[in-house]
């Protein structure tokens, strides 16, 4: 590799909060994850795509710690994470948030968040304190004011509309003041107007530093939103690059546009 070529691979390297190398993931003789590699970047939105079956799901949950990979490995932050629990990544600072999956339904809005803002659960159902009662309020008003919550922060969440859980879900995934957010599908099941919300809100965050990770059906909100997309097919990475690069390769248009215009 010549001098620049190498300068710039490890400037790339620098700047790379989260490294995902060669992971696979088989299910007997499926291999839904086949050998991806890529790069997240701090403070950039980067998302991946790909047809139904493409094992986007799959590479969420290797990264999440919710599946061990076959081999690969991730690294978050300069940290080997490969397999680790969910609830180990949060503590490192890499937070997800998978449809709704973090609520307590028969808990209020503000406790949800207390809760997410003043422990972090150990894996074995066990709770330790990260912050002060003080300082988890302060982080839950934040939250609340930030997600528009306001009106709802007195009612159980299991009362809140669809939309408000998906809001409500990802700032109990933000309370404990991760570097990193995954959001598998953030999207999925609202409507227009809370889409467009939703996509704002992410930018929003992006714009304060956050790096995402969304792994996502809608082509078109990708496109808009993200800095970085990666493709995935058939548990292969086809390309990766920026949201007009990507778009206009004819790999992708054959095997992912050309699909998505048939579905
Ligand atoms: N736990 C599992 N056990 C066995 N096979 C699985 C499992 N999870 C996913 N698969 C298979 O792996 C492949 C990739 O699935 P995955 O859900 O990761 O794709 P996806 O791109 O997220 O698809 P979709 O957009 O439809 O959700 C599929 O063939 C799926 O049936």
């Amino acid at each position: 590799m010549s001098a620049v070529r190498e300068s710039v691979a490890s400037a790339a390297r620098v700047d790379a909060i989260l490294s995902v190398r060669d992971l696979t993931v088989r299910f007997g003789s499926l291999v839904a994850v086949n050998g991806v590699s890529f790069d997240a970047r701090r403070g950039h939105i980067t998302s991946v795509i790909g047809p139904n079956g493409a094992g986007k799901s799959s590479l969420f949950n290797l990264i999440s710690g919710a599946f061990r990979p076959s081999a690969g490995r991730v690294v978050f932050d300069g940290h080997k994470v490969t397999g680790a629990s969910p609830d180990r990544m949060l503590a490192a600072g890499l937070a997800r948030s998978f449809q709704i999956t973090n609520l307590f339904f028969e808990l209020p809005v503000r406790e949800n968040l207390r809760l997410a803002a003043q422990f972090l659960a150990n894996g074995r159902g066990l709770l330790r304190p990260v912050a002060s009662g003080r300082a988890a309020l302060q982080r839950v008003d934040e939250l609340i004011e930030r997600f528009g919550l306001q009106p709802k922060a007195d009612e159980l969440a299991g009362f809140l509309s669809h939309g408000e859980q998906r809001r409500l879900e990802i700032a109990v995934a933000l309370a404990a003041r991760p570097r990193m957010l995954l959001l598998d599908e953030p999207t999925q099941g609202m409507s227009h107007t809370d889409t467009q919300e939703t996509a704002a809100m992410i930018r929003g965050l992006a714009a304060e530093s956050l790096s995402i990770l969304l792994v996502e059906h809608d082509v078109d909100l990708v496109m808009n939103l993200s800095d970085h997309v990666v493709v995935m097919h058939q548990g292969h990475k086809l390309a990766e690059g920026p949201p007009q690069q990507v778009r206009s390769d004819p790999a992708v248009q054959a095997a992912y546009f050309g699909d998505a215009n048939h579905a």
